[in-house]
């Protein structure tokens, strides 16, 4: 295309989408005045209020300060003062997740960036009714019963892991990249469980041209926040053949070419696995069996329940298709940096590390042991939980009001003038942070060390006020997978993953801290770094054999 056409069109595009933004901002500021009321941090910035602490790298802090200082809803400031409410009332949470799930929806920019990347129907990409259709198929596949045929398979990859480890560790501790080992092992996992296929064999350095397309979407995504919005107004505005038009008109090497090189591969890798698995199933048990995961994977589930549901409930191969990157993108980093942290604090709190090695030896927890067994591990059930409580990965979760609506609240709460609120009037277009890590780490819920990681505080009863709060969280009172229709689909895969690995690793082998400082940086999830600055992810620990391990180093 002609390069000043393709100068013509990026400034259409781009002026286009700041003019709606800047109309959909003036209409949303005169409807949520009142909002300003209630009790929130000063701004810095007129521009972007609040936004970029809560946004930015270094935000740990200031989003774990948020409900301890103000609050269970706090008035935060967006672009050009609009306000934004962070909520972690567990009624008003209940209210948005569940009751009026149909009201609070995604934003447009986040359904669209989810449509470019997984496709139009991954379960991230849909709204309403469509959505539902889709988790009503995908609910059961990833039942309890079929995590129990999957775990034999994660035990084989984890003491690949194991092996993996060992080869690299010596007489003395050595300094190994834990978050490295854990994404790799975190990628094979839903490489052969979740489609059955395998992304990183664990031995050689590099892995599959799929999963370093998925590797690379974080850090292109993040860079491209401004483009991800104006490209989300533009869609109500431009067709679809103009804004393909913007894309290619992108000069080749900058992020949005990235974007479309990633998703590309993305697409056709998961085309060629979904038809190799459709001959396999066409001819038979015989030849499923064969297969990498012998069917047992999350998507031969899928492709064997579709062909068998009621034609109105069937998927399209589209809509089979556009969840499997979406599976392995939403399962990657999420688990395997819950892992990390987990480590984290064990080299922190090296008595609950050893406390935890006795329960594993003891139970032979390093061997294939059964599923029930496994989750009967009362210590290593809390450290999981207790982890994913005070250190919520995902924490940059958002709705919007698509209609005007009043939010309940379990407590009330007073305004800045002394106002006694019992209820919260949202405006249309009112846009509200979904605090999971408030809610988590509640006083009022937890009780006052809230803040603090007491793995401890799961083997007896929790406090009452826990249970009576109703907090809407799919897994165990916590918000940390979401609730609702729109909860996380993998949890149970995730604890599955998380329990295996640490029994593996830690029954054979000891982590220590490093002698550098460790950072955990705010992002769509949480990640570490060596110091504030370090650029790259990564979290080196002092690995060490643990001197009763049966494996060789
Ligand atoms: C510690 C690990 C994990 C955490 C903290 C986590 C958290 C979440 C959260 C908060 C959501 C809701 C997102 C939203 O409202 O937009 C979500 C959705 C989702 N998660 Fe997870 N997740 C984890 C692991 C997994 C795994 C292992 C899988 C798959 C095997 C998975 C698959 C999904 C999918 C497909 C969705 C979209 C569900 C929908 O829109 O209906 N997640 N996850």
């Amino acid at each position: 295309m002609d390069s000043s056409l393709s100068l013509a069109f990026i400034v259409i595009a781009i002026c286009g989408g700041a003019l709606w933004q800047l109309l959909s901002l003036v209409r949303n500021r005169i409807a949520t005045a009142h909002l300003r009321r209630i009790r929130g941090p000063p701004t810095s910035s007129y521009l972007t209020g609040n936004l970029n602490e809560y946004y930015a790298r270094d935000a740990a802090d200031y989003q774990r300060s948020l409900s301890r200082e103000y609050g269970p809803i706090v008035r935060l400031s967006g672009f050009l003062g609009a306000p934004v409410l962070y909520v972690s009332d567990p009624k008003a949470l209940h209210n948005i997740l569940i009751k009026e799930e149909h009201i609070y929806q995604e934003t447009p920019e986040f359904i669209a960036t989810n449509a470019v990347v997984f496709g139009a129907h991954s379960l991230t990409s849909t709204l309403g009714a469509q959505h539902t259709r889709k988790r009503k198929l995908l609910n059961p596949v990833f039942s309890v019963n079929h995590m129990r045929h999957m775990l034999p398979l994660f035990y084989n990859i984890t003491h690949k892991l194991r092996s993996a480890i060992a080869s690299r560790v010596g007489d003395e501790p050595r300094e190994i990249d834990m978050l490295g080992w854990m994404g790799r092992a975190a990628l094979e996992l839903v490489g052969q469980g979740g489609l059955g296929y395998s992304l990183d064999p664990l031995v050689a350095d590099s892995t599959d041209t799929y999963g370093q397309a998925l590797k690379t979407l974080i850090p292109t995504l993040s860079a491209m926040r401004l483009y991800r919005q104006v490209s989300a107004s533009t869609q109500r505005i431009l067709p679809a053949w103009f804004r393909r038009a913007v894309v290619d008109a992108f000069p080749s090497g900058t992020e949005v070419h990235k974007l479309k090189k990633a998703v590309d591969t993305m697409d056709s890798r998961s085309r060629e696995i979904y038809n190799a698995k459709k001959v396999a199933l066409a001819k038979g048990d015989a030849a499923v069996v064969k297969q990498v995961a012998e069917g047992k994977d999350i998507m031969s589930i899928l492709m064997r329940a579709n062909a068998v549901a009621d034609v109105a409930d069937r998927l399209s191969e589209d809509e089979v298709i556009h969840q499997m990157s979406l599976l392995i993108f939403a399962a990657m980093d999420t688990t395997s940096n819950s892992l990390s942290r987990v480590l984290h604090l064990l080299a922190q709190n090296p008595d609950v590390q050893d406390k935890l090695r006795q329960e594993l030896l003891a139970a032979g927890a390093a061997d294939v042991m059964a599923y029930d067994d496994l989750n009967h591990l009362r210590l290593l059930d809390s450290v999981c939980r207790e982890t994913l409580r005070v250190y919520p990965p995902v924490t940059l979760l958002s709705r919007v009001a698509a209609k005007d609506t009043v939010l309940p609240l379990l407590e009330p709460i007073y305004s800045v003038d002394g106002t006694r609120m019992d209820e919260i009037p949202i405006a249309k277009g009112s846009e509200l942070l979904l605090g999971f890590l408030g809610c988590n780490t509640s006083a009022a819920v937890w009780g006052e060390d809230a803040h603090e990681w007491k793995p401890e505080r799961w083997l007896s009863s929790l406090p009452s006020a826990v249970t009576d709060a109703r907090i809407p969280g799919a897994y165990s009172n916590l918000m940390t997978f979401s609730g609702g229709k729109r909860s996380c689909i993998g949890f149970k895969f995730s604890e599955m993953e998380m329990k295996i690995v640490l029994a593996v690793l830690v029954s054979n082998f000891t982590f220590e801290l490093p002698d550098k400082p460790i950072e955990w940086n705010v992002s769509g999830v949480w990640y570490p770094t060596v110091g504030k600055d370090g650029q790259e992810p990564r979290m080196p620990l002092k690995v060490g054999l643990y001197k009763g391990s049966r494996v060789q180093g």
